[in-house]
C-alpha cells in the first residue's frame, strides 16, 4: 500500500530548545498508528509538525505524496483532521454547532451549511454516539463526551488522516475501548489512517499495527507491538522497572509495571 504519510529527516526547536531530532518514518494508508514515549519526549510537537501546526526547521513532510509546505489551512482540513488534548474551554457553542465547524473546509464563502453538511455532521454524531447532546453546551461536557464530540467534528472532514493527541487520558475504562473502536471501525471500514499519541502502552498494543517509540526528541524504536514492547527498549525508554509478558486476550505483550516494594531484595547487601 501507499504510503499517506512520509516524514523525512524533521529536526524542530522552539527557540534554541531542539525538541526532534532528524525523525524519519512513513505510515501507510489505513494503519493504525500509534506514538509512544515518556513525557516530554516529542510527541505532540511531531503530531503538530504532522498536521501542519508546527514548520520543521529542517526536513519534510509529505501526504500521499504531496508536500505538505504551502498547501492552505483549508485543503489540509480535507486531507488530515486534527483532535487535540481534550481540556476543559470556554466554547459558547452546542454540540451541533461544534461538529458542523468540521464541515467549514468544504463550505463556500458565506459559511452557509448545506443539506449535505448537516447530513454528514448528523452521521458523524450518531457514530460517535453524541446524538442525544446535540443541543447541550459543549463546555457543559464531560470530558469522555467531549473527547467523542470533538471526534464527531473531525469525522466530518472527511479527512483520509486522523490524527488524534492522547484521546483515551482520563477517560474511564470503557469510554477508552470505545474511542479505540471508533478509531478501529474508521480504519477498517473507510480506509482512514490513523495517527495516535497514547500513554496506555496495553492499549496501544492491543489496537496499532505499528508503533513508534520516542524519547528525547529520537526515535527509539518503530514496527509491530511484538517489536517494539520489549523490556531492555522500554526500561531504556522510560527508565522504570516493567514486566513484558503475553497479553492473555490477543497475542501481543503486556506490559506491567514493577513497583520499586514489589522487587526481591538485592543479594549479598
Ligand atoms: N510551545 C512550546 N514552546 C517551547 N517548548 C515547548 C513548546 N511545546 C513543547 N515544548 C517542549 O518540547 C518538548 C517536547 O514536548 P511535547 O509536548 O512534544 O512532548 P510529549 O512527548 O508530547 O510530552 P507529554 O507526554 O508530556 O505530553 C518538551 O520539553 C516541552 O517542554
Amino acid at each position: 500500500m501507499k504510503p499517506s504519510l512520509d516524514v523525512r529527516n524533521v529536526s524542530l526547536a522552539y527557540g534554541k530548545s531542539t525538541v526532534l531530532r532528524d525523525i524519519s518514518f512513513s505510515v501507510r494508508e489505513g494503519e493504525f498508528f500509534i506514538i509512544i514515549g515518556p513525557n516530554g519526549s516529542g510527541k505532540s510537537s511531531l503530531l503538530k509538525v504532522i498536521a501542519g501546526i508546527a514548520r520543521p526547521g529542517s526536513g519534510d513532510v509529505e501526504l500521499f505524496g504531496r508536500p505538505l509546505r504551502g498547501r492552505s489551512r483549508r485543503t489540509l482540513a480535507r486531507t488530515i483532521a486534527v483532535v487535540p488534548q481534550t481540556q476543559p474551554m470556554d466554547v459558547p457553542f452546542c454540540v451541533a454547532e461544534v461538529v458542523l465547524m468540521g464541515r467549514s473546509p468544504y463550505m463556500g464563502l458565506l459559511g452557509m451549511e448545506s443539506p449535505e453538511d448537516l447530513r454528514i455532521a448528523e452521521n458523524a454524531m450518531s457514530f460517535t454516539g453524541v446524538s442525544e447532546l446535540a443541543r447541550r453546551k459543549f463546555d457543559r461536557l464531560s470530558t469522555g463526551e467531549r473527547q467523542r464530540v470533538l471526534i464527531a467534528r473531525a469525522i466530518c472532514q472527511q479527512p483520509r488522516i486522523m490524527v488524534l493527541d492522547e484521546p483515551t487520558a482520563s477517560l474511564d475504562l470503557a469510554h477508552q475501548v470505545h474511542i479505540m473502536e471508533l478509531m478501529e471501525r474508521l480504519r477498517s471500514h473507510d480506509g482512514t489512517t490513523i495517527i495516535m499519541v497514547s500513554h496506555d502502552l496495553n492499549l496501544a498494543a492491543m489496537y496499532a499495527d505499528r508503533l513508534l517509540l520516542m524519547r528525547s526528541g529520537r526515535i527509539i524504536s518503530a514496527g509491530s507491538p511484538g517489536e517494539v514492547l520489549n523490556y531492555e527498549t522500554l526500561e531504556r525508554a522510560y527508565g522504570c522497572v516493567l514486566l513484558v509478558d503475553g497479553n492473555p486476550v490477543k497475542n501481543v505483550p503486556r506490559i506491567t509495571l514493577v513497583p520499586a516494594h514489589a522487587l526481591p531484595p538485592k543479594s549479598g547487601g
